[in-house]
């Protein structure tokens, strides 16, 4: 089989590299990015030991894409979290992802979202206004505004709740984001891999009681929509409501209808999948891109000017025209995506031997794509710890491996909600830096990981508010 890649030091016998899991999410970090490092350092890929299992840390961005697209199943650690999403896109096993992709592909095309812009626009004012009650003051989370905002935001596009249905409010957030902690608690506790060991512990019986709250406020949303389908359809009215779109929970019942697609479990787990997927990952981005540019005026400066030559001194609304014309803040959130991106790292099951450039992968081990690891490989130079949105305006500045960005991951299973995350960053973006100056220090920061990256700490911007 060849030479075999090098292993991450401090394994132990049986444990393995288990016993550096433990601790803290900062420390959870810390240890992360050592293990990015040596891979990045050993040449793009390198072995970490999770007891018996094999774990692949890849950070060469060809061998990456190698594996994102001929690995299509997920390592049996994303079975933590089948409870919640199971035949969800993110956790589905390749049999049922391959057709579910087909089928949901449709809602995520440009067509489609440009249907969403208004809705975003109306959440980016809300938000707007929330956070004038924090001008003047000391910093403050911010990121716990923008979940709140665009929680509601994917709720109104995937499920056509409006502003004021509480059916998935922060009890639901708060239950997503304890269950995720629970995913990891068992991750980093190989004991708890064992699923008779977990049948019997406390994290199974918190996570039941967590998924309780989770999967009933789903059904409920998807219950009432039927009735209230069922009822317009009777009456010979037009099923949907003051909005101008049809969001994705009556796309989904469409199909269940019309070719007996999907059954209600199925659409429970695709929608809990996306909302999950969609306002936790784009409200860190954001939250990030603000620190970052809090940090650097000059480059908050170019950004705000671009907005109000794109935009103008009136306080419209921003259409998707104008968004595709404001290039230098998509160059400030590709940039900030590359030095934070939410997901630092994806993983994929071995199945079969995968021949790589310098080794084979054997059958039976698992391989972490490290995100985090390209997004910060020599390729993109040596100011690649540097934050440069000007990088991204000019081609011939990028690395030549495209596939070195992969913060919406790469290959076949990358992220369907892409282009959704694009718009709505991009328009939230904008209303906040037209309102307000900005004002952090990135270095004060520290980050945690639970899934996603995130800000440690709770002070994270101030606000100015703008005259102009
Ligand atoms: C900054 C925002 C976002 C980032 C960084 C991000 C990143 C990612 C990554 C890395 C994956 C691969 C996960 C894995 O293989 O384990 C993924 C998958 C996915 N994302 Fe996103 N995402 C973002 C926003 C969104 C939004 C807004 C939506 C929906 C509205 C969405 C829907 C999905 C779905 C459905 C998948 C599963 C795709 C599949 O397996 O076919 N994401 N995302």
């Amino acid at each position: 089989r060849g030479p075999s890649p090098p292993v991450h030091p401090g394994a132990l016998p049986i444990l393995g590299h288990a016993h550096q899991l433990y601790g803290d999410p900062k420390k959870f970090w810390v240890t992360k990015k050592k293990m990015y490092q040596f891979s990045l350092d050993s040449g793009g890929v390198s072995e970490i030991r999770l007891g018996p299992h094999s774990v692949y840390v890849l950070t060469d961005p060809d061998d990456s894409l190698v594996i994102a697209n001929t690995c299509l199943n997920k390592p049996y650690y994303y079975d933590f979290a089948k409870e919640m999403f199971n035949r969800g896109l993110v956790t589905a096993s390749l049999t049922t992802w391959k057709p579910h992709r087909k089928l949901l592909y449709p809602a995520f095309n440009m067509q489609v979202l440009a249907t969403f812009v208004t809705e975003y626009n109306t959440q980016s004012r809300n938000l707007v206004a929330a956070l004038k009650a924090e001008v003047g003051k000391e910093p403050f989370n911010v990121r716990q505004y923008l979940v709140n905002q665009l929680l509601k935001t994917v709720c109104q596009t995937s499920l056509g709740l409006e502003t004021k249905d509480k059916s998935i409010d922060e009890d639901y957030a708060n239950a997503t984001e304890d269950l995720f902690m629970l995913f990891i608690e068992r991750l980093k506790k190989i004991y708890l891999h064992l699923p008779f060991i977990f049948a019997w512990s406390s994290i199974k019986a918190k996570q039941d009681q967590l998924l309780k709250i989770t999967n009933e406020a789903m059904f409920r949303v998807i219950d009432k929509r039927k009735v209230e389908l069922k009822g317009s359809v009777v009456k010979n009215k037009t099923p949907t409501r003051d909005v101008k779109f049809k969001p994705l929970l009556d796309q989904l019942l469409e199909l269940s209808d019309t070719q007996d697609a999907l059954s209600d479990a199925e659409i429970r787990e695709h929608l809990d999948t996306v909302v999950a997927a969609a306002y936790d990952t784009t409200a860190t981005a954001i939250t990030y891109a603000l620190i970052l540019l809090g940090t650097y005026p000059e480059i908050q400066d170019r950004a705000y000017k671009e907005i109000k030559t794109v935009l103008g001194d009136e306080d419209k609304d921003i259409s998707k025209d104008d968004l595709q014309k404001l290039v230098y803040l998509e160059a400030v959130l590709k940039e900030s995506m590359r030095m934070y991106p939410s997901v630092p790292c994806v993983a994929r099951s071995i199945e079969t031997d995968v021949q790589l450039k310098n080794y084979t992968l054997p059958a039976g081990s698992s391989c972490m794509i490290s995100i985090y690891g390209m997004n910060h490989h020599a390729m993109w130079g040596a100011d690649v710890d540097e934050f440069k949105p000007e990088r991204w305006l000019d081609p011939s500045t990028l690395p030549d491996n495209p596939n070195v960005f992969c913060s919406f991951s790469l290959g076949k299973r990358n992220c369907l909600g892409r282009l959704y995350a694009m718009l709505v960053m991009k328009t939230m973006l904008a209303h906040i830096l037209r309102k307000f100056l900005i004002i952090s220090d990135i270095n004060s920061i520290t980050t945690q990981y639970d899934i996603l990256i995130k800000p440690a700490d709770n002070s994270q911007i101030r606000l100015e508010l703008r005259s102009g």
